[in-house]
């Protein structure tokens, strides 16, 4: 158990607060912003509004719950993944059970959409929680303590919607009601023109930049915000300092040392903007355009994959709706339609002149994430590109709607994924070949959330982290190891938990691929939350770092190493 936490938000006056944690009443200073993301009168209201409640015990809302089983099918549990966790900022002292490795010195931070509550308003799906941002900070060394942090993204749809009790902007599966008088509903249109009514919340990636900053993100591009990696605090929007506009973005940007490369859908001309932005700069620039082969508008595009020279845009039949964009109503997939009829693609284009190299029909397909891609080269050169898919069907979408994660514990409907791998053939062909990369069972035919050791990226590669499926569950349920040369897979998994994202993190020197550690969060039956901490090579576990409290389920992570000092 931890013991000296330190609870930095509004004084606890819970009852259950102990002498086991200590109440600090500085708060961190506030930063300067480049910008404030919300009135600061709202703000303070926002913060009375969210009392910050016991330290070790946060309290979990469940405003739409349903009985629960857990993955044996009992009929209680403690499990908070799925609970917005009323724990707006926390910071303290975490205990180590296991060894951590010596060389483990940094912070790990994973974001997601982990308060799904507001005033009396629900959220339907999981992709519309606010962002939360969970800090791991390991100290190396391999002591046997770490401190963690928990905070709420401070996003303009996030203090408006605590000031007024209920969401004020567009999120993934929630449009706000339409005004009643007629001034206000010519403000609506105004806003959908602009996409001053889509939301900021950016609950999906945290990205460290090559420059030092730390953005997180979600598919709009007014979502791209700063964050202080210590403290957690929302420093204020990304401003695109470029005139290239466009609403929506990719949720993954590719970042490395040096560069920033995204897409960014063109829903009025069907096509994709390729475009890169230099590590310090906040101006992206073209590299080139994509159009769309199918219609009416683009693929929906979470993610897409690069090799060493080119970029790969995915065309998928769930695409955006214009209509449900400029109308502000849901379509039959909240954003997006499904359309068949309009054919699946594959794109090449190549980085330093911006050309597309191969534009091919592909068999349909269905992927959120996308997981690495590499050239082959000889007398059948072609990209290969693998991703989470899901055999051409979206109702993977609906599969996460809350009340079924909620509510269906322990009952086989996750649909099947596996590990699709294309083929684009660089010689002009006017199609691409998508197979199975490894046997489905290996990963229990569910698989999504991946990482790669980014020493790979866009290279040839053997190993990829994602979680699968322990069957019978609702929600994929393991973290596993795919080894795509052998192709088996192996797999971490302990009954009623829910593991997000497995991370790699490699150790400093490190040559084979799998040298290093993978970290995830998990939420467990029983109500705990902790960081694990796997060994990448034998994937067995090593640590578990404990979070005084369950957490929420959350998407995406990163790792800062420390810095010498
Ligand atoms: C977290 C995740 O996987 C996806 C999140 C997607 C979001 C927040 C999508 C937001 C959108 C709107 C609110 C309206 C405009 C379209 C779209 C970008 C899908
Ligand atoms: C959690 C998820 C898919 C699970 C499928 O099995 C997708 C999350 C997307 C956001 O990053
Ligand atoms: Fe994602």
């Amino acid at each position: 158990m931890a013991t000296s936490l330190t609870l930095i938000a509004t004084p606890c006056t819970d009852p259950r607060s102990s002498s086991s944690f200590a109440l600090a009443p500085r708060l961190p200073p506030r930063r300067s912003r480049d910008d404030i993301l919300i009135d600061p009168r709202n703000a303070a209201a926002a913060r009375r509004r969210v009392p910050v409640r016991g330290a070790v015990r946060a309290t979990t809302l469940r405003s739409d719950q349903e009985p629960a089983g857990g993955d044996s099918g009992a009929t209680t549990t403690k499990l908070s993944a799925w609970t917005s966790v009323r724990q707006e900022r926390w910071e303290g002292d975490l205990s180590v059970d296991g060894h951590l490795p010596p060389w483990l010195n940094g912070t790990y931070i994973r974001n997601g959409p982990g308060m799904w509550d507001v005033g009396e308003h629900a959220f339907h799906h999981l992709f519309d929680g606010y962002a939360t941002l969970v800090r791991v900070s390991f100290r190396g060394g391999g002591g046997a303590r770490a401190t963690g942090a928990h905070r709420q993204i401070e996003s303009e749809a996030y203090r408006a919607a605590v000031a007024r009790g209920r969401p004020v902007l567009r999120e993934f599966s929630h449009c706000p009601a339409p005004a009643k008088s007629l001034l206000d509903r010519v403000g609506d249109l105004v806003g959908l023109v602009t996409g001053a009514a889509l939301t900021d919340n950016p609950n999906s990636a945290v990205l460290p930049l090559g420059d030092g900053r730390v953005m997180c993100l979600t598919e709009t591009t007014k979502s791209s915000v700063l964050i202080d990696p210590d403290t957690l605090e929302t420093v204020g929007r990304f401003r695109y300092t470029d005139r290239l506009g466009g609403m929506v973005q990719s949720a993954h940007p590719i970042v490395t040392d040096t560069e920033f490369l995204t897409l960014l859908p063109d829903l009025v001309r069907p096509g994709h903007l390729v475009v890169r932005m230099e590590a310090g700069s906040n101006e992206r620039k073209v590299i080139g355009r994509v159009d769309c082969r199918g219609g009416p508008s683009p693929g929906w595009l979470h993610s897409f994959a690069v090799t060493e020279k080119y970029v790969v845009v995915p065309e998928m039949p769930l695409r955006y709706s214009s209509a449900s964009l400029l109308t502000s109503e849901l379509a039959p997939f909240y954003a997006f339609d499904w359309v068949p009829a309009s054919g699946s693609y594959m794109h090449v284009m190549c980085k330093s002149t911006g050309k597309t190299v191969a534009s091919v029909e592909v068999p349909p397909f269905m992927a959120i994430h996308f997981i690495n891609a590499y050239e082959e080269e000889g007398d059948e050169a072609a990209v290969v590109v693998d991703c989470c898919e899901h055999y051409g069907d979206p109702a993977i979408i609906e599969t996460l709607v809350l009340s079924r994660l909620r509510s269906l514990r322990g009952k086989d409907v996750l649909p099947n994924a596996r590990v699709g791998r294309f083929r684009i053939p660089l010689d002009g062909s006017p199609f691409g070949e998508l197979e199975t990369a490894l046997d489905p069972e290996e990963h229990g035919r569910g698989m999504d959330m991946c990482s790669i050791n980014p020493a790979r990226l866009g290279r040839k590669y053997q190993y990829a982290y994602a979680c699968g499926a322990r069957r019978p569950c609702n929600f994929p349920n393991t973290l596993t190891k795919i080894d795509l040369v052998e192709k088996k897979a192996k797999s971490w998994h302990e009954e009623g938990s829910v593991p997000s994202e497995p991370f790699f993190v490699a150790r400093p020197g490190a040559t084979d691929e799998d040298d290093g550690v993978v970290i995830s969060i998990v939420s467990s039956d029983d109500g705990e939350g902790y960081a694990l901490v796997l060994d990448a090579t034998t994937f067995e576990e090593i640590a578990r770092v404990r979070f005084p409290y369950g957490l929420p389920y959350g998407f995406h992570g990163c790792w800062i190493p420390a810095t010498e000092e």
